[in-house]
């Protein structure tokens, strides 16, 4: 029999009352045995990007669930990423991550580590100085990130710019969506998860390995920072010397690399999840009345072990990745299931606006774009870009990873391929 989609419990006053499962955070035994506490959201009517309230709500005692063990194994770091998403982070840290924790772990939280951001480097840092020795050294620890995809590709980043010892344990990552799109926790989740990931707060959440791409960069990459204000130095590969990132999201070069990079703004930010639709009008239709770009580079595609050069030498939108969503609603690559390992390609040509608008809008129709002529769709290995000159202009040699932008250099090229090493550890269902 289905299970009800309602969650039923007597509250205090022996009154029967439900609630909508999918709502539900936990239920958790009091140390009387008499009591439990019922801990659920309560979403923001008609508001799907406003974080939910959470409520508590005092119940009788339900033998079905025990109390939940009051210490974790893990030892457990807090981070609320100040600048993701539009600024939300603190605020569902104090009104909902806290309450939620102070009930979960009545006799541990206090213990819990607390790292606000104050800098785009803080999250890198904090891997680097803290999280890395730790995992490197076997002490299991348990990160609870209240961030968008960039936290998540910090933290990558951060525990791979060192070779790992035998006893390397790779940290459990609990994913609370507080950026803008979140492509891993929709990718993750897509649909089963109601709470903004509080849910897997509960010690019994499971985990699972995390899926990485590696992208390698020819010598004159940099990567853009401060609204490309400035550049900086890529990491390097410890062992190569080479230059590279580390994503688990997507690889991109074309339209969607550019709509990223050019709303990546304090003034575009304030507009949420809109941002990227503005910028991808401002693209496709340009003031000056002129087509969108034609972007010009070679292209190759990795399967197993060979690499084969796409025909085409124009491109519009050239993206491999590793998640199915790159928003809620935007489904990029339908094929792809939950940390399933897979990277797809999704490619197509040079044309005028309207039909880009029609293609994208394809994608967040449950990601019908997949099964238009124009688009190729495919599973791959790597996904190799070069420019040969190609590009005069360095806008049009913008490459996104994961949200960051690296500008290559006239003859530059990158190369992202499925990383097999196992860094990080994501609860989801
Ligand atoms: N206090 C801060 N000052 C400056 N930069 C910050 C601060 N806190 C976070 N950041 C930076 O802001 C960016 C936020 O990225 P993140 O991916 O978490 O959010 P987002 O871009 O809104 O979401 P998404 O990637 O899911 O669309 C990161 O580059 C992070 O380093």
């Amino acid at each position: 029999m289905a299970e009800s989609t309602t969650f039923m419990f007597k509250d205090e006053h022996n009154q029967e009352q439900g609630i909508d499962r999918k709502n539900l955070v936990a239920v958790v035994q009091n140390a009387d045995g008499a009591t439990s506490i019922i801990i659920h959201i309560e979403p923001t009517e008609g508001h799907d990007a406003e974080p939910p309230k959470v409520k508590i709500i005092k119940a009788q005692a339900d033998p079905a669930y025990p109390r939940l063990d009051i210490t974790s194994g893990r030892e457990t770091h807090i981070i609320v990423s100040t600048g993701s998403g539009t600024g939300k982070a603190d605020t569902f840290f104090k009104q909902a991550v806290k309450p939620v924790l102070e009930n979960l772990f009545p006799a541990s939280h206090n213990s819990f580590q607390i790292h606000h951001t104050t800098s785009e480097s803080s999250i890198l840092d904090l891997t680097s100085n803290t999280f890395f020795p730790k995992a490197n050294s076997g002490s299991l620890i348990r990160i609870i990130l209240l961030s968008g995809d960039g936290g998540v590709i910090d933290l990558v980043n951060g525990l791979l710019s060192k070779p790992a010892s035998k006893e390397y344990a790779p940290p459990q990552v609990i994913l609370l969506p507080l950026g803008t799109a979140n492509a891993l926790y929709h990718s993750i989740n897509a649909g089963t998860d109601n709470t903004w990931g509080l849910r897997f707060l509960a010690e019994d959440a499971k985990s699972h390995s995390l899926p990485i791409f590696t992208a390698v960069f020819s010598p004159g990459a940099y990567l853009l920072v401060d609204e490309a204000r400035r550049e900086e130095e890529l990491p390097k590969d410890p062992e190569s010397g080479r230059k590279i990132l580390h994503g688990a999201v997507v690889g991109s070069w074309g339209m969607h690399a550019s709509l990223v990079a050019d709303s990546d703004t304090a003034e575009y930010r304030k507009f949420g999840i809109e941002r990227f639709k503005m910028a991808a009008n401002d693209a496709l239709y340009p003031a000056d009345g002129s087509p969108p770009h034609a972007y010009k580079a070679k292209v190759s595609v990795l399967k197993g072990d060979s690499w084969k050069q796409l025909p085409e030498l124009e491109h519009m939108y050239v993206l491999a990745t590793m998640t199915s969503n790159l928003e809620k609603l935007f489904t990029i690559s339908p094929a792809s299931k939950p940390l399933d390992g897979s990277l797809h390609l999704v490619r197509f040509g040079p044309t005028n606006g309207n039909e880009a608008m029609r293609l994208m809008g394809l994608a967040y129709q449950g990601g019908k774009h997949v099964e238009d002529p124009a688009v190729l769709y495919e599973a791959i290995d790597g996904l190799r870009i070069e420019f040969e000159g190609r590009e005069e202009n360095a806008r049009w040699r913008r490459i996104c990873i994961d949200g960051k932008i690296i500008r290559v250099e006239e003859d530059g090229w990158v190369e992202l391929k499925k990383e097999p090493r196992h860094v990080l550890d994501v609860a989801g269902n």
